[in-house]
């Protein structure tokens, strides 16, 4: 790639990055996001590097809708990405700062620790957040994520009531370690979260330290390199609560293992509680010592399950309370009703619906709604837009034939509205030049030439622009 092809990918990047704001999470995109290495776009496809398949996991199993809502709104309807594993671009085109902090010379200890799991050998080293916390320091708790701010309901009733009896009393065998699992964006995270709060809240003199696995994982590795063990485990075993999130990660890691039962075993012996998170119940968490496995289960074990109907127009109602907007109830009910299955993009598609009818000056209502939240909902559940679609719509629009659209009539009434279903094509679909000339009975030369004419006249006629959103509003919403 040309230097300039280069500067061009990175400026693209930089968009969809900006896109993200106020739909992903800032330390998220700052963690996970923003690392990734743009290497191409080819045919609507932004293609993304990473170091590693375990990176490559986390942000698809995260962030998947999230990112390509954003790579939407930053480059255009149609637009995809795809995440690929290449640990030799991820490395070259890493800021020199964060080379520095590579190992320069592993010890055999962690050389062992990579070979073991290699697929998280090259993880990012744990965040500065993740110091020893003094005791007033709550700075790795979210602010947000408190009791207050979470919602109970059937879903996460039983979670929510373990939850704050750990925080009444925290440390009781019954409830130590409080394992809490379920699918992403459930809340697991906020729950333990909200614990940490109220104990700071009551003592202010405890300290709390929250962590991912995986910077446990990587804390534990540099300690090794570094020889600071003794540093290591001084923090970790003078703690009053433990929160380690995501555990599944520990997958493998024999070390990281055999380091954080010594750690569990020190803990829960002196009464000082441990949260646990995961994806999965204790005994289904794959290559996981069978010790830790029933340490792990040990206290008390809850799932967390997708939220249902009410508790889903209850969360959207208090988000909307936080961010001081009005919803109309037919609104939240159309949210609530479409994403179904995880917290997260539900937060994050209100989050885009105020955003949108902010920018374009637009009330907040359904019509809004469908235009702001079009492909992001048919993202979610899985609908396409088909030519078919536009075509309907286009014809309608014209009072025109589908006959006449595809036929070898040359003039503008016709024309034209072939030109707009071209171009609605090209943009809200993923079909291929050639084949939306096979579909209009025109070769791809064509289409690109009516993409192009109509792409120019939404720059400098406003009809046409009117027009355009207008269709898409309507096709998005069928
Ligand atoms: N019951 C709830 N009430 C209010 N907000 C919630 C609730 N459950 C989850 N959320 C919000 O949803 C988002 C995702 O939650 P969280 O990060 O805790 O999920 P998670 O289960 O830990 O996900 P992951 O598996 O990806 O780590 C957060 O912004 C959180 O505040």
């Amino acid at each position: 790639m040309s230097v300039e092809q280069t500067a061009a990918l990175a400026q693209e990047w930089q968009k969809v990055l900006e896109k993200t704001v106020g739909i992903i999470h800032e330390d998220a995109v700052k963690k996970w996001i923003a690392p990734m290495i743009p290497v191409a776009l080819e045919n609507k496809e932004l293609i993304l590097a990473v170091d590693t398949i375990f990176t490559k996991q986390y942000i698809e199993q995260r962030y998947l809708v999230l990112l390509g809502d954003a790579v939407q709104q930053a480059l255009g309807a149609g637009y995809t990405f795809k995440i690929i594993v290449d640990p030799a671009i991820a490395d070259a085109q890493k800021e020199p700062s964060a080379q520095k902090e590579a190992p320069a010379e592993k010890t055999e200890t962690a050389e062992a620790e990579e070979e073991s799991a290699p697929t998280q050998g090259s993880l990012p080293l744990a965040s500065e957040g993740t110091h020893a916390p003094a005791p007033d320091d709550a700075t790795t708790l979210n602010s947000k994520y408190t009791f207050d701010a979470f919602v109970m309901g059937r879903s996460n009733q039983f979670p929510y009531a373990m939850a704050k009896a750990v925080a009444d009393a925290p440390g009781l065998p019954a409830h130590n370690p409080l394992f809490i699992y379920g699918g992403v964006g459930l809340g697991k995270t906020h729950l333990m979260h909200a614990v940490g709060h109220k104990i700071l809240a009551d003592h202010p003199e405890k300290r709390v330290l929250y962590i991912a696995s995986m910077d446990f994982t990587n804390e534990f590795i540099r300690s090794i390199r570094e020889k600071s063990m003794d540093a290591f485990r001084e923090k970790y075993y003078n703690i009053d609560m433990l929160l380690i999130d995501d555990i599944q990660f520990f997958a493998g890691q024999e070390q990281t293992q055999t380091e954080f039962f010594q750690t569990f075993n020190k803990l829960r012996d002196s009464g000082k509680q441990i949260i646990l998170t995961s994806d999965r119940q204790p005994q289904d968490v794959k290559d996981l010592e069978d010790r830790l496995i029933s340490r792990f289960a040990g206290g008390a074990v809850v799932d967390i399950q997708p939220p249902e109907f009410e508790t889903r127009v209850a969360i959207l109602q208090k988000k909307a309370q936080t961010e001081q907007v009005d919803i109309p109830e037919d609104v939240v009910t159309y949210i609530a009703s479409r994403v179904d299955s995880n917290i997260r993009e539900l937060e994050g598609a209100l989050t885009r619906l105020i955003k949108y009818a902010s920018m374009m000056r637009m009330p907040i209502d359904e019509t809004t709604c469908v235009a702001a939240l079009g492909n992001y909902l048919h993202g979610e559940k899985g609908r396409r837009i088909t030519m078919e679609m536009i075509e309907r719509i286009v014809c309608t629009h014209f009072k025109v034939t589908s006959e006449d659209i595809r036929s070898t009539k040359r003039s503008n009434d016709i024309a034209y509205p072939r030109q707009i279903a071209m171009f609605l094509c090209h943009e809200l679909t993923e079909v291929s030049w050639p084949t939306i000339g096979g579909f209009f009975n025109r070769d791809h030369s064509t289409v690109i030439h009516a993409h192009k004419k109509i792409q120019n006249l939404t720059e400098s006629d406003g009809a046409t622009k009117a027009l355009i959103e207008s269709l898409t509003i309507q096709i998005k919403g069928i």
